[in-house]
């Protein structure tokens, strides 16, 4: 588990100071992949450079598995740094070694070498599933597959944490997938833990568990993706969720509706059957009228407005609240008329 503590960290610039990061806090649980985005110049890859120890904070703690690496320095700090395989911004491999060569380099620095090392390397470039590139220069290589054998040599050194800074920039949608299918089997093949630095909501819609929302040196929001998204007007869930039209003007349309609402369902379970069964057990006629479906991840979600019709309208809305559906409804007024 990655635990960064009120982490401040400021830049002397052009006789001013600019502050990066401004008491930031956040949890990256062990094995979970954790997307930090936030717009231009908000901290991220300060963020990304501290936890990687290639940049001091001025203040606050940063604990990988309890022990806080900030304090450390010398061979303490040497040893932290090999917990953490960077995945640098941009084009970040030796043009004059091969993709095998390049995977290879940190286990030379460690001293590793013979038969261990050929057969990691192995390993590795099958994991980015570059086994037949192995005798190739970078200069052959596609933009994603030049990414992907970062990613292996960054995973050379058995971290713990990998750390991705805008790894898919500048990448068609489907490289950027070969490169995101590469950090998510990390994950799930060697229970690294994920930190990936990006402007591109793909990334968090494909394979974040968690995300950290930063702006101005500052966490702004922070949690579990499937969380987030069900939380009305939060930003995730704005930017990752289907529209559902003029999603404020949840009042009966001209009378046609009893009730209008939001509703966010979560998971193959609430969406494929929560809106036909409450329809049928509270005799509603039940109308979709926006929004769609998505999917993060694995995980189906719907975002909906609907409008309920019949007596029993109220009871399917909160039968429906009962099992975990998450609803925005109209404002009622006193004399039970939707408010404008
Ligand atoms: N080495 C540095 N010297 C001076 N200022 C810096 C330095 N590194 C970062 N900054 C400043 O700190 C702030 C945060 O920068 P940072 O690169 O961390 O943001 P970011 O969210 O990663 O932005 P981007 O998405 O554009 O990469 C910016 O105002 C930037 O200009």
């Amino acid at each position: 588990m990655i635990s960064v503590e009120n982490l401040t960290k400021s830049f002397q610039h052009n006789g001013g100071s600019v502050r990066a990061l401004d008491g930031v806090s956040m949890e990256v649980n062990a094995g979970s992949v954790c997307g930090v985005v936030g717009p231009s110049g908000a901290g991220k890859s300060t963020l990304a450079r501290c936890i990687a120890l290639l940049e001091k904070p001025d203040a606050g703690a940063i604990r990988v598995d309890g022990t806080d690496l900030v304090s450390l320095d010398g061979k303490a700090l040497r040893a932290a740094r090999r917990q953490i395989g960077v995945v640098p911004q941009g084009d970040s491999l030796l043009r004059q070694r091969t993709a095998a060569g390049n995977v290879a380099l940190p286990l030379e620095a460690a001293g590793i070498g013979g038969p261990q090392r050929r057969n990691r390397v192995g390993e590795l470039l099958d994991l980015v599933g570059l086994t037949d590139k192995a005798s190739v220069y970078p200069d052959q290589l596609s933009g994603g597959q030049r990414q992907r054998i970062a990613v292996a040599r960054a995973l050379a050194a058995k971290p713990s944490v990998l750390l991705a800074d805008e790894p898919t920039s500048a990448l068609d949608p489907a490289t950027t997938d070969s490169v995101l299918t590469v950090l998510d089997r990390a994950r799930a093949e060697l229970g690294v833990t994920v930190l990936v630095v990006t402007h591109d909501m793909a990334v968090v819609r494909k394979i974040a568990d968690d995300v950290a929302v930063l702006e101005d040196g500052q966490v702004v929001e922070h949690g579990k993706v499937l969380d987030l998204v069900a939380e009305p007007g939060s930003r995730i869930s704005g930017t990752l969720l289907p529209e559902t039209d003029q999603a404020d003007q949840l009042r009966p349309t001209s009378g046609r509706h009893d009730v209008v609402a939001e509703i966010v369902l979560v998971g193959f379970a609430a969406v494929g059957a929560l809106l036909p069964e409450a329809s049928n057990r509270f005799a509603v006629d039940l109308a979709i009228l926006g929004g769609g479906l998505t999917r993060l991840g694995d995980t189906p979600v719907a975002k909906f407005k609907i409008g309920l019709t019949g007596e029993r309208s109220e009871a399917a809305l909160k039968w429906m609240i009962e099992r975990d559906a998450h609803v925005r409804r109209a404002p009622v007024s006193v004399d039970g008329v939707a408010a404008a």
